[in-house]
């Protein structure tokens, strides 16, 4: 295996409009941390978000209502360090966004000069147009988020699929318009249907990024726990596991384990 499009040395927004243009298929995951950043970029994804399922991943929460921007900030900047390549987004957390304009556009410029990344996600459509307007006005490059949003889950209770219905996907759609008119360079579709995926797609001349959203979506994104299987609880039917490493570092931990106890390691040629 050898890593896509290796004449690409920067991935920017543009390079992902291009993407979707040429019609080749965009790879995102999720990073939190230096060291899976690093492993991550070079294997070639084009785009890394600084999820603010770091809140779930990272910290253990059961949802990603807790992470605070001083957090995020420091997940992300930790993951800019280890990216020579991709793009790299970062949430925006419950919290540091929706309550005003003004308070949107102080937390993306503190996530913008304190962490180095590239653009920003925000969850929601008409409710947060404003904040985005204004956050596109200082130039930071905005990603929307429609669909399943995890910071709204106790107004809609459950992490089900989305606009099922009619009403609610005629919303979804007119969100995702308007989001493109206003600037956004791409919108996460998370947890709905794969027809409306297909019909959202083709109307927007922007990047759409599926979750759980079918096959039809410009790009794809997962959790790097998830995809790598660290994680063995989380199993929604949307997730491939391309590795169990939850097996693989608990083998090698007991191990560790094991030799320790047998007095085994170290042993001469590991000291000094
Ligand atoms: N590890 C991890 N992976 C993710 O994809 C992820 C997070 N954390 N945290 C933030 C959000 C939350 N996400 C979620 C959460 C639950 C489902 C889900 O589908 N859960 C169950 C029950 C759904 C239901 O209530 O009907 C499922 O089996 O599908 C999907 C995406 C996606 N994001
Ligand atoms: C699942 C992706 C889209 C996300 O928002 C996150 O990881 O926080
Ligand atoms: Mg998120």
């Amino acid at each position: 295996m050898s890593v896509h499009n290796p004449d690409i040395k920067r991935v920017t927004t543009h390079t992902i409009q291009e993407l979707k243009n040429k019609g080749e298929k965009i790879s995102a995951l999720t990073a939190y941390d230096f060291s899976m950043a690093r492993v991550v970029d070079a294997a070639g994804v084009e785009m890394i978000l600084v999820g603010d399922s770091a809140s779930n991943v990272m910290a253990g929460h059961e949802t990603t209502l807790p992470i605070t921007l001083d957090q995020m900030i420091y997940h992300a900047s930790a993951v800019v360090r280890g990216v020579k390549r991709a793009l790299v987004v970062v949430d925006l957390p419950f919290g540091s966004y929706q309550g005003n304009s003004s308070e949107a556009l102080r937390s993306a410029i503190r996530i913008m000069k304190e962490s180095g990344a590239h653009a920003v996600k925000m969850e929601g459509g008409l409710e947060i147009k404003e904040s985005i307007v204004r956050i596109l006005s200082a130039g930071v490059p905005v990603m929307g988020h429609l669909g399943l949003t995890p910071q709204s889950i106790y107004k809609f209770g459950t992490y089900a699929v989305r606009a099922k219905e009619e009403a609610e996907a005629e919303k979804l759609m007119e969100d995702a318009h308007m989001l493109e008119s206003i600037g956004c360079f791409g919108v996460v579709l998370e947890k709905i249907p794969a027809t409306l995926t297909k019909t959202v797609s083709q109307s927007l001349t922007i990047p759409t990024i599926g979750i759980g959203a079918g096959p039809d979506a410009d790009g794809q994104i997962l959790v790097i726990h998830d995809l790598l299987g660290i994680n063995n609880e989380f199993k929604p039917r949307f997730l491939r596991r391309y590795a169990d490493l939850h097996t693989v570092m608990t083998e090698a931990i007991a191990h560790y384990v094991d030799d320790v106890k047998a007095n085994d390691f170290p042993n001469e040629k590991e000291a000094y």
